[in-house]
């Protein structure tokens, strides 16, 4: 069965009209029924090792959309949690963390990842069961750079100078951190897969803010890393990879990561994301705040990105994460938009 999802199936290189659809960040603040489930946590990283409650707020948008895949809910930053680095949410304000120092590298624990998250395990095992037959249910993690962006600013910067000035400075101990990330999230995602995980998206929300030289080492690498160690372990999974911000680097990006669906931003001009099209499955791009815009510009938007991608292998998702302010009946007014597309 799970191969005959319709996502699965475009990961797998088929085009299929309508295309599937799924939206980052999908269950989140923008929906009542996520805010109150969230006020009966302890904080967001208990609804996160709660599998009852990670359950209900995965289910949610899945319940109200009918969207072809189901994302796990959990965060990039568990990674740095069971690294002990004191993660914590700050109402309004994001993720903080005891920054980083170049002494700490060398004496960072290395948990197993099987044990220390099993709650996440258990999730993916009742999300399984509870979601249609017809549902993808995609794992995910955070690519080690934007991980590490995370762990040695100790929150989230607009230009990630702090884990850029550490590179310069530090380039072996930078190494050596991404390998660590990059090995932990392989075993993160290896044991997804075994819980019941169809595919795995691994996102590099700040591979944008690089130069090129520093893109391949950072990024590249380490994703490639990823999806080698992935694959010689659970041959065949399917990985989709989100270099956000990447631009005109992420012509080559699949064939150097060996990833099986590049994810695009709504940056991504219509001449490169074909391109990329050429060689397999793309998924994006539409600009998020259109979900609080509406109307006649949701629509056109709508448009434009089915006329240029929805001929080939294509997933349509929002250029990155929806937004709390997003309106839901604009997320149902886009699910039905595509859904009614007969092709181009
Ligand atoms: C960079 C990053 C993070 N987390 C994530 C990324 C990569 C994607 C991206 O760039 O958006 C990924 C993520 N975070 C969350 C999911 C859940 C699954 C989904 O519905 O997509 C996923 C896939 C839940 C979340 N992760 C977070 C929330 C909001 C927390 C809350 O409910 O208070 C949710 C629903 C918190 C979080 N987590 C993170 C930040 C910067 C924040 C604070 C910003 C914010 O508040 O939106 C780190």
């Amino acid at each position: 069965m799970a191969a005959q999802r319709k996502l699965m199936r475009v990961l797998a290189g088929e085009a299929v009209a309508p295309p599937p659809i799924w939206l980052m960040r999908q269950a989140g603040r923008y929906l009542p029924e996520y805010r109150a489930t969230r006020a009966t946590a302890n904080g967001f990283l208990d609804l996160c090792y709660t599998p009852e409650l990670a359950v209900e707020v995965t289910m949610q948008p899945i319940r109200r959309f009918g969207f072809d895949a189901a994302i796990l809910f959990s965060d990039i930053l568990v990674i740095p949690d069971i690294l002990d680095r004191g993660v914590h949410f700050v109402e309004g304000e994001g993720p903080r963390m005891t920054p980083l120092a170049v002494e700490d590298i060398g004496t960072l624990p290395r948990p197993s990842v099987d044990e220390i998250l099993a709650p996440v395990f258990e999730t993916l095992r009742r999300l399984r069961r509870e979601l249609p037959e017809e549902t993808t249910l995609l794992g995910f993690c955070g690519a080690p750079w934007t991980v590490a962006t995370y762990m040695l600013a100790g929150r989230g910067t607009s230009d990630q100078a702090p884990a850029r000035l550490f590179a310069m400075r530090h380039a072996a101990e930078f190494d050596q951190l991404l390998a660590l990330i990059a090995d932990l999230s392989a075993d993160y995602l290896i044991s997804q897969i075994d819980a019941g995980a169809d595919a795995v998206q691994i996102f590099d929300s700040w591979a944008g803010v690089l130069d090129e030289t520093s893109f391949d080492r950072f990024c590249v690498r380490p994703m490639a890393r990823i999806v080698e160690k992935v694959r010689r372990a659970r041959p065949g999974t399917r990985i989709i990879g989100f270099a956000k911000g990447a631009g005109a680097l992420l012509e080559d990006y699949r064939q150097r990561t060996g990833v099986d669906c590049v994810g695009l931003d709504w940056t991504v001009p219509r001449k490169l994301a074909r391109a990329i099209q050429a060689d397999g499955a793309v998924q994006g791009n539409l600009d998020p705040l259109l979900m609080v815009a509406g109307g006649a510009a949701l629509d056109a938007g709508i448009d434009r990105v089915l006329a240029d991608l929805g001929e080939g292998p294509f997933i349509f998702n929002l250029g990155h994460g929806i937004t709390p302010q997003a309106d839901p009946d604009n997320v149902a007014r886009l699910v039905q938009r595509v859904r009614a597309w007969g092709g181009a």
